[in-house]
């Protein structure tokens, strides 16, 4: 059994990054990135567990794609690594950005053989441009540029966290406590993904693959008297409207499970419970734009939708090009790509007899495509 867990940390807003994709949810071929940081550093089966510290919003999504232990990061690095450490067990710990997303093997290998040298093994790289510290030249020769993955002595680090001064990685910490920090030779490849220019010097990225994601959803609500009647946000000129915990908006209850279903994401249940008080009579738009949100800062586009409403009343033939565009701009796409179709039931069944609505609702998704942007 190993004596070394790893933490991966990619709890940040990537902040820096400027993009409205978070960078640890740019797809590389068929995978986000901190999945591939993961299986890459997962592949040298060289550890007893491998942590991910991340937000709970991501962990929740995480868990549709791999098996990993999930921690909840904190407002910093050092808060989501200290949440980390509280799970390791293991005599020694290697920790990583997930930012640093081409750690290559050998680099790895150097860290883990140094183990005995120090508390705290550092990878480094020399300073080759000249250096000033205000006015004042320095001399390179003394500085290096610290990297991630590193490698402490658990207990250690442990203890040097206990403290409310922030460290910006964990050798300052280590080092801190009077403990040697032992530095080895570091990789350009492991450089970190901080700012969009970044991308250029990671060739281990690779652009994300063309696929189409479908997703289909389907959602009926029973009428009530006396209630407004919206859909699609747009609201009809009925004096009946539908029973539901919400505003009812039955075309975007559809919309917003076949965009989840698209995405991976599980169902609109999950994210907007109808036992939560707060979405009591809540207005569903903002529901669809917060569903919009989280598909695209985790890697989508949105391509087209279609959608059909079951209904034998009210009449919605004069409310369609309406409905169009309300959607587009709520998912942030041309008209041309949403498509609303209205039919009767022709009498039969539930929708027949005038006693609900029915909507069925595709959506198609693709990779967000950073590498042409
Ligand atoms: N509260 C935080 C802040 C950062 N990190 C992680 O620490 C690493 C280094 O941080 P950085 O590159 O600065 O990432 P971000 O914090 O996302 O970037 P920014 O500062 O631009 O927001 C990243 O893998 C990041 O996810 C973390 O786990 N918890
Ligand atoms: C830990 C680190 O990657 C070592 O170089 C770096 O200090 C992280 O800094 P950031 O400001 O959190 O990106």
């Amino acid at each position: 059994m190993s004596d070394i867990t790893l933490i991966l940390l990619g709890a940040g807003n990537s902040t820096r990054f400027k993009s409205e994709v978070k960078k640890q949810w740019l797809y590389s071929g068929d995978i986000p990135l901190w999945l591939s940081v993961a299986e890459r550093f997962g592949a040298m089966e060289l550890f007893a567990k491998i942590i991910i510290v991340s937000s709970a919003e991501d962990i929740g999504l995480m868990k549709h794609y791999a098996d990993y232990t999930y921690v909840q990061g904190g407002e910093t690095r050092q808060a989501s690594l200290k949440n980390g450490l509280e799970d390791v067990t293991t005599e020694y710990v290697l920790v990583s950005d997930i930012a640093r997303c081409c750690v290559p093997e050998a680099m790895i290998r150097r860290i883990l053989d140094a183990r005995k040298e120090a508390s705290c093994i550092v990878p480094v790289l020399p300073v080759t441009d000249t250096l000033y510290l205000a006015q004042t030249p320095l001399d390179r020769e003394q500085v290096r540029i610290i990297q991630t993955p590193q490698l402490s002595v658990t207990k250690t680090l442990k203890e040097a966290l206990q403290t409310d001064h922030v460290f910006t990685d964990d050798s300052s910490a280590v080092a801190s406590m009077g403990e040697k920090v032992y530095f080895v030779e570091g990789a350009h490849e492991a450089h970190k993904l901080t700012t969009i220019d970044d991308l250029k010097k990671l060739p281990c990225i690779k652009a994300p693959s063309k696929r189409t994601l479908t997703g289909f959803g389907l959602d009926i609500h029973p009428f009530e008297e006396r209630k407004p009647m919206v859909l699609c946000g747009v609201q009809i000129d009925v004096d009946y409207g539908f029973k539901a915990h919400s505003d009812g908006d039955v075309a975007i209850h559809a919309l917003i499970d076949a965009l989840l279903g698209a995405a991976g994401m599980g169902d609109i249940g999950e994210l907007y419970p109808d036992t939560d008080e707060s979405y009591a009579g809540a207005d569903s738009t903002r529901l669809l734009s917060d569903t919009v949100r989280k598909i695209r800062t985790h890697g989508f586009d949105i391509g087209n939708v279609d959608m059909t409403i079951l209904a034998q009343a009210p009449r919605l033939l004069p409310y369609k090009e309406k409905m169009k565009h309300s959607i587009a701009s709520l998912l942030g796409i041309r008209p041309h790509l949403v498509n609303i179709k209205a039919t009767t039931a022709e009498k039969l069944g539930f929708v027949g007899r005038k006693e609900g609505v029915t909507v069925h609702a595709v959506a198609n998704l693709t990779y967000h495509n950073w590498k042409e942007k």
